[in-house]
């Protein structure tokens, strides 16, 4: 079995009376795309805010690489690798594609704004950037305004912000949302290619991409991972049917 390069262990969060998470382990490994799945509200936000570190636990511990990361900031974990991508992020639009993955590179490792232009002159950093934009697809469009993309294109510039960290795990938030069926595809592809760069953590609804990209599902349900395995084992478990894929069945 590939090692785990992410390992959460026993996460519990409430706000107020509700348990958001509640005692939740899982871990992600090399080469991997591992889908975490569940109900609106079922805490799958609230678990990748407190991998990425925007939010503090109550309990339990994140591991990466090996090393307790459970106190450090968000910034520090994107300076180790852990990149997040697809959160509704802070692209701007009205400047070009590569202006934009500086701006991402710089403000993700925790730079602030004024670090923006030494980056643009810093040809080390600008030779990652140009390279990261080639590996997504997008190295013809480097200097159009970022606002003329497609909704697929800002999706693979916000990959090529977290490749220009040299990232060794993704998270990923819903990458498939607002995609038409072609634009879903194509990212499905993408995905499926950069997952041997670095395994992704990925939450989405769109159970055709689930079922097509993930090589194990975690079926989160009121805080709680109700099970986890291959795509066969989630779709055939009679649980989860019940608890979740009922619902789109009935659709
Ligand atoms: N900051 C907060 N304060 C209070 N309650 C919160 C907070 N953040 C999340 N919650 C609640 O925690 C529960 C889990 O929310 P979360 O957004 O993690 O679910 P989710 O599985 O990501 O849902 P969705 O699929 O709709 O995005 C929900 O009941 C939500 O209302």
């Amino acid at each position: 079995m590939p090692d785990s390069i992410l390992t959460v262990t026993d996460i519990h969060k409430s706000f107020g009376a509700l348990k958001a998470s509640d005692g939740i382990s899982l871990d992600l490994r090399e080469g991997e795309i591992h889908a975490l799945i569940g109900p609106n509200g079922a805490g799958k936000s609230t678990l990748i805010k407190q991998i990425a570190g925007g939010l503090k636990p109550d309990m339990g511990s994140v591991h990466f690489e090996g090393r307790d990361v459970t106190a450090l900031s968000v910034a520090q974990r994107a300076r180790l690798g852990l990149a997040r991508t697809f959160q509704i992020s802070a692209l701007a639009m009205d400047f070009t594609v590569l202006e934009n993955v500086v701006l991402g590179a710089v403000g993700q490792s925790g730079g602030a704004f004024r670090f923006f232009k030494p980056a643009m002159k810093d040809t080390a950093f600008l030779a990652r950037a140009t390279d990261a934009l080639a590996r997504v697809g997008l190295d013809a469009a480097r200097d159009t305004k970022t606002a003329e993309l497609s909704h697929g294109q800002r999706r693979q510039l916000e990959v090529a912000v977290a490749l220009t960290l040299t990232p060794k795990a993704f998270l990923m938030d819903e990458p498939m949302a607002g995609m038409g069926a072609e634009g879903s595809k194509e990212l499905t592809g993408f995905l499926n290619d950069l997952k041997q760069e670095a395994p992704i953590l990925l939450v989405e609804h769109d159970m055709d991409a689930v079922f097509a990209l993930a090589d194990r599902i975690s079926v989160l349900v009121y805080g709680k991972i109700i099970a986890s395995g291959s795509v066969e084992d989630i779709r055939s478990n009679p649980e989860v049917r019940t608890a979740y894929l009922g619902e789109e069945d009935a659709a």
